[in-house]
């Protein structure tokens, strides 16, 4: 059935819909990844988001049991040049069809994808609705330029209440503000016992599990959405060893006196390369994210920068100067995308380890 895409400076995309056939609107967004989407359309970090992938052809391989990052999609929308009706993979378990009308999302294929990402390139991310044919143009065209969308992503993907992911090795407390399965996954194999919390847990209930480390997830929507974060962060830094990934980067930088802000479209692919400035070494890794550090926030704080992004120079690392913390912009978990920067888990590790050996002796001297 033919179906449409409405941005809000008037363009029209025509295609034919599959999926849902209810109508949704979202800030439109691209990934560049060339495979991933499954992981791609259920990080929850894209809630609220109608993304559009710059590779043409998706869903060969299908949608399958084990590669989601979230249980249920937080996305508004998906949008591809041709969508694949049969496909084939032993793992395959529903196609994409099938599976976004199960779950109520609307998905539009047989549209010049490369094209729609050229107009937000060029006029940085749009909003931008999915509806049927029969709508009046002027008035979708209206609403999207008048409308404003939710901030309040963070709390409808977080987890509602704390659940174990128990390990025998270092106790993790990681704070889900859209997590991406992929860190609990990484944080499972290296033996963590994981207490999953919401985002809006306090300093006193984080301290109160004896964490030995803190992990900030990943996350959707804009960082200054989430104060009460902000404040827990401040309420456990310097006390527990603490390793933040993406949104939860971000919340460590205005923690810590920065600031942060919105890129013209974003970082969205598996092959963003970055570089590490003390090694400089660059890897290439996975990126989902619309906001970022600015960089001369950082002037008066206690935070400096340990990577950046070797496209345009933005920030994609950062650490304490007085306590064990460090942040990165980007996925090492991947999930889609290269594990490059994997052992970044190791060193959140290693730095707990530390931690542990200094308390240590700090007693017996005491
Ligand atoms: N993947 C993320 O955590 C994204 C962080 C934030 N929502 C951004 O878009 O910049």
């Amino acid at each position: 059935m033919k179906r449409q895409l409405i941005l809000e400076d008037g363009t029209i995309f025509i295609g034919t819909g599959f999926g849902s056939e209810v109508q949704s609107i979202g800030e439109v967004v691209f990934n560049t990844g060339m495979t991933g989407y499954q992981e791609i359309l259920s990080d929850p970090s894209y809630c609220g988001q109608i993304v559009t992938l710059t590779y043409p052809l998706v869903g060969n391989y299908g949608i399958n049991r084990d590669d989601f990052e979230s249980i249920t999609p937080a996305i508004q929308g998906f949008i591809v040049k041709e969508v694949c009706d049969h496909p084939s993979n032993f793992r395959s378990q529903s196609s994409l069809d099938e599976f976004f009308k199960a779950k109520n999302i609307p998905g539009l294929a047989g549209i010049d994808t490369r094209k729609l990402t050229r107009i937000i390139r060029q006029h940085g991310t749009l909003k931008g609705a999915i509806c049927g044919m029969d709508v009046n143009v002027e008035e979708v065209v209206a609403s999207l330029q008048t409308v404003s969308l939710p901030t309040d992503q963070v709390k409808q993907v977080s987890t509602k209440s704390a659940y174990p992911s128990p390990g025998r090795g270092h106790r993790v407390v990681l704070v889900d503000f859209g997590m991406k399965h992929g860190i609990l996954r990484e944080l499972n194999k290296r033996n963590c016992d994981v207490i999953v919390v919401p985002y809006n847990v306090t300093a006193e209930e984080v301290l109160r599990l004896s964490p030995d480390g803190i992990m900030l997830s990943n996350g959707p929507g804009d960082p200054k959405d989430v104060p009460e974060a902000i404040e827990m962060i401040n309420g456990v830094l310097g006390k527990v060893p603490l390793f933040g990934i993406c949104l939860g980067h971000q919340l460590f930088a205005l923690a810590g006196g920065a600031d942060t802000e919105r890129l013209k479209f974003g970082h969205r692919g598996s092959n963003h390369p970055v570089k590490d400035l003390a090694t400089g070494k660059v890897a290439i890794t996975s990126q989902n994210h619309g906001y970022t550090v600015n960089e001369e926030s950082l002037n008066n704080t206690r935070l400096t920068v340990t990577h950046k992004a070797l496209n345009d120079g933005t920030i994609e690392g950062l650490k304490h100067l007085d306590y064990p913390a460090f942040t990165v912009q980007y996925h090492p978990e991947a999930s889609p995308g290269p594990e490059d920067a994997n052992h970044l888990f190791d060193q959140f590790i290693d730095m707990i380890k530390t931690s542990k050996k200094v308390g240590e002796e700090v007693c017996q001297n005491a």
